[in-house]
This record gives structure tokens, sequence and C-alpha cells, in this order.
């Protein structure tokens, strides 16, 4: 199997789209030596990392196509372990078209507690429409993490999923939209983390949150 002719231009713009987003990872410090990955949908394919190469050496030529079972399609190394988890996702959420899987810190201590960070920052609102949900724990190696993830989000706002004693995985609409959410759950994992630290969280009510929300996800930024 090949990637088609008539997908060419569109996989080869993807491969240069995904390996500039896997530098946002160290630049950010959400990953070390080669703890994440990012993905992207391509029609039938994904595009994504190789296995355990460093974030230096991924440019555009690295990157692996699959089809969206997690079979190898175009490359000369074997695709991210994590490739299963990200084509299930792809499989399940026709709406996703990016997948971030992170081991970054503060978000995975909320991981390794099973404990959902709370909805106490205007941040977590506007980004995760309310809580950041927490998903089974589940090995690395068939379709229990991309199950997990799907079925955590399953009629959830947030795009962003901890992974019980494991990590973050989050989504989006494309692949930059899913690394924002990893950078922007570290954030908010971090600075929750810390107000815990000095007593009681505040919550924000319902209908506070559901205006933070519809405000920043259509009318932020630049239209
Ligand atoms: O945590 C694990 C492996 O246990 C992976 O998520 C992480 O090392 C990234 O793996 P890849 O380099 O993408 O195969």
């Amino acid at each position: 199997m090949s990637v088609p002719t008539s997908m060419r231009a569109a996989v080869d713009a993807a491969k240069a789209r995904v390996a500039a987003l896997h530098a946002e990872l160290p630049r950010w410090e959400l990953v070390v030596w080669t703890a994440g990955n990012v993905s992207e949908r391509v029609g039938d394919y994904l595009v994504i990392k190789p296995s355990g190469v460093r974030y230096d050496d991924l440019d555009a030529d690295a990157m692996v196509v699959c089809d969206l079972d997690g079979n190898l399609v175009e490359g000369a190394r074997s695709p991210s372990s994590d490739t299963a988890a990200h084509a299930y996702v792809y499989r399940h959420m026709d709406h996703v078209g990016g997948v971030v899987h992170t081991h970054s810190t503060y978000a995975a201590a909320w991981a390794a507690r099973g404990e959902e960070i709370p909805c106490v920052l205007t941040m977590m609102a506007d980004e995760f429409g309310g809580p950041v949900p927490v998903g089974p724990f589940a090995i690395i190696g068939d379709d229990s993490i991309g199950r997990g993830i799907v079925e955590t989000l399953d009629g959830h706002r947030s795009p962003a999923v901890l992974m019980q004693n494991h990590g973050p995985f989050t989504v989006g609409r494309d692949a930059r939209s899913a690394v924002k959410a990893a950078v922007l759950l570290e954030e908010v994992a971090r600075a929750v983390h810390v107000a815990k630290q000095g007593g009681d969280l505040i919550p924000i009510p319902q209908d506070a949150i559901d205006s933070l929300y519809h405000r920043y996800q259509n009318v932020y930024g630049q239209h």
C-alpha cells in the first residue's frame, strides 16, 4: 500500500505541519527525551512521528504515514508506539483532526492520582469548557488506550483527558489545536496544583463556565 497520487500534496503538507508541531513539545517543556507525539488526520491516513526519534531529528521527511488502522503506509521507520491510540480516536471521533500525547509533569501528576482537574480558572472554562476528566488505566499495546480516550471524551467538552497512571492525550480539529490544548492543559494543571497547596479551591458557577467557553470558542482572537 502507498499514498495515492491524489493525496500526495495533502500528505506532504501535513508532514511539514506535524514535524514543526513536534518542536512545540520541548519548546513548551511538555516532554523529556522522546516522550510525546503529535499526529494529524489526512483523509483515510494519519501522519505521525517515528517511534523513539529525538525531536531535533524530526523533519518532514522523518514523519511516517499510517492508515486509520495504524498500519504503516509510508516511512522508513516504525511509527510512534501510540499510533494505535491515535488511530482509534480518528476512527471513532469524526470531528477530530489532530491528536497529541505527552507526559507533561503536572498533568501526569493529576493522572497519577486519578483526579480530574476541577474548573476553577477562567482559562479552563475558555479552553476545556469545564473540568479535565480522567480516563481509565490502560496499558499500551492494543486499542484499550484509544477506547479509554474516546469513552471519556464522548459527550465531554474537554479536548483533554488524563489517562490514569499515564498522562494526557488531547484532541483538536487539527494537530495545531491539539498541541494548543496540551500546552494550556499543562499550564492549568500546574496552576491548580499550586492553588491546592494554599487552601480550598473556588469553583466557577456553571453559567459562567458556559459563557466563558462560548466567548472563547466563538469570539476570542481574530476572525
Ligand atoms: O510512554 C510511551 C511509551 O511507554 C510513549 O508515549 C512515549 O515514549 C512516546 O513514544 P514514541 O516515541 O512516540 O513511540
